[in-house]
């Protein structure tokens, strides 16, 4: 059993702490930095990327995060947690973690597709299909030789992975699917 932290500040992180307990490991609501300590992965959930990256300076947790995910803690940013994790924003100067090798273009399908759901097969899940929501979402715009994309949607890059820290554009925890947190725990929280 594994302990899976959640950032908790702000945004959808009850559904990650429900889809952890639900594959029977222990999940921690994260809300101080010395939280951090505890726990063998972190999620940070989707919300507001601007509120949530405030909130981190505010509860002083920003710095002890990115050192933490720079020296190899494994991490999932889900959407607005893509955000956070980016090293660069498209035509905005905030940076937030700025731990991982990708350009994020925030809010990224507009006004008319803010939010969609579509069912792809995904290759690193062994082909399965995984019901994909996107809600008010980025994606990748740019990817850096260190990442990898691990999808696309219509051609643009909507997960990927960079050595202990993973990112999704969409939101499995609000489906009834754990494949993509399964993903995260068999393959960068247990290594
Ligand atoms: N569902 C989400 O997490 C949306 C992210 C939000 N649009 C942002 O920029 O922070």
């Amino acid at each position: 059993m594994k302990t899976i932290g959640v950032l908790a500040l702000q945004g959808a992180f009850i559904e990650h702490v429900n889809h952890i307990e639900k594959l029977g490991h222990k999940a921690v609501e994260i809300r101080r930095k010395e939280q951090l300590e505890g726990i063998d992965g972190i999620i940070l959930p989707g919300g507001e990327s601007t509120a949530i990256g405030k909130l981190l300076v505010d509860f002083d947790m920003k710095q002890a995060l990115k050192e933490k995910i720079e020296s190899g803690f494994p991490v999932w940013g889900t959407c607005a947690g893509m955000i956070l994790l980016a090293k660069k924003l498209v035509d905005d100067p905030t940076v937030h973690l700025g731990c991982m090798d990708i350009t994020v273009k925030r809010n990224a399908y507009g006004s008319q597709l803010d939010s969609f759901i579509t069912v792809d097969n995904i290759k690193a899940l062994d082909d399965k299909p995984s019901k994909l929501v996107f809600i008010r979402a980025p994606y990748i715009e740019a990817i850096g030789n260190t990442a990898k994309a691990l999808h696309t949607v219509d051609e643009n890059i909507v997960a990927a992975r960079q050595e202990n820290m993973m990112v999704t554009s969409f939101h499995p925890e609000l489906t009834d699917e754990t494949l993509w947190l399964e993903y995260f725990i068999n393959n960068l929280v247990i290594n």
